[in-house]
């Protein structure tokens, strides 16, 4: 089967001669429809710069991203609209995300904004009216109506990452790219958001990239797991081969520094 996502030797370099960062290299991996697929890596692995390069917000230096079948790298403005359409993202930080001028329902549409012609199917009935579609999609991540005129500073991390969520779903993504969704969140906050983005890809059928310095996040949610460092995938299994001896050495580290287990 064709897979949803086909990302080939991507490689992506800051800076130049001695001063050069190697921030992806030589990545190459397949999401598949459905798929959870999870991502972990210390911080400066090049996780965030392999999702801008997936988001299309920064070109690579070399190499590919297909989309079912198409070039992201290759396509032109128009192609490029409609892929972006395809490929969603909940950053880590929602204070840095959320427009602080913005009262809630207004930020809940501005991917919709941006999209008129699109109707997710939990949308049809409400698309014409604004606020009925801000209601609905906050009523699909948990929040009531009391929280559509607050602004981003009015709400808790947690109710924030929550207004992340609503606007990375509502055009109905084939993939969400989340990255670092609960790494600001206290712990019990951090399990409710886990749980809630576990949900909405069973219901809405969407892919995932979820990416995190936590193994134990990333194992929790995912189908299958690359592990990053200094730019390049150095192991990647099936989740439920997590503990078996072939995993590689940094990934044992990984998983020794969450489980406080001997090496
Ligand atoms: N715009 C940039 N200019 C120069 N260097 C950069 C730039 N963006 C990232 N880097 C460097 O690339 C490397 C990878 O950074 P990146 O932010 O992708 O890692 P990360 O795994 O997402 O880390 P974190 O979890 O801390 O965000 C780091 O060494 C970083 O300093």
């Amino acid at each position: 089967m064709e897979p949803l996502l086909l990302v080939k030797n991507l490689v992506r370099t800051y800076g130049r001669g001695r001063d050069a960062v190697r921030a992806v290299h030589q990545v190459s991996f397949t999401i598949q429809k459905g798929e959870c697929l999870g991502l972990v890596g210390e911080s400066g692995s090049g996780k965030s710069s392999l999702a801008r390069l997936l988001l299309a917000l920064e070109k690579p230096d070399h190499g590919d991203i297909r989309m079912l079948g198409a070039s992201l790298v290759k396509a032109k403005k128009n192609t490029l609209r409609k892929m972006r359409q395809h490929i969603q993202v909940v950053f880590q930080d929602s204070n840095a995300s959320l427009n602080d001028r913005l009262p809630v329902w207004r930020s809940v549409l501005e991917s919709l904004d941006n999209f008129p012609e699109v109707k997710p199917p939990f949308l049809v009935d409400v698309r014409e009216n604004r606020r009925a579609t801000s209601v609905r999609l906050l009523e699909m991540v948990g929040l009531g109506l009391e929280h559509l005129d607050r602004y981003p500073h009015e709400l808790s991390g947690g109710q924030r990452q929550r207004v992340a969520i609503a606007r990375g779903i509502s055009l109905k993504p084939e993939l969400l790219i989340v990255d670092e969704p609960t790494s600001s969140l206290d712990v019990t906050v951090q399990a409710n958001i886990l749980k809630l983005l576990k949900q909405l890809q069973t219901e809405l059928e969407m892919s995932f990239l979820f990416i995190s310095h936590d193994i134990a996040a990333v194992h929790q949610m995912s189908n299958r797991i690359l592990v990053m460092k200094d730019g390049a995938i150095v192991d990647e299994f099936a989740s439920e081969q997590i503990s078996e001896p072939e995993r590689h050495d940094y990934t044992k580290c990984l998983l020794s520094a969450v489980y406080d287990l001997e090496q």
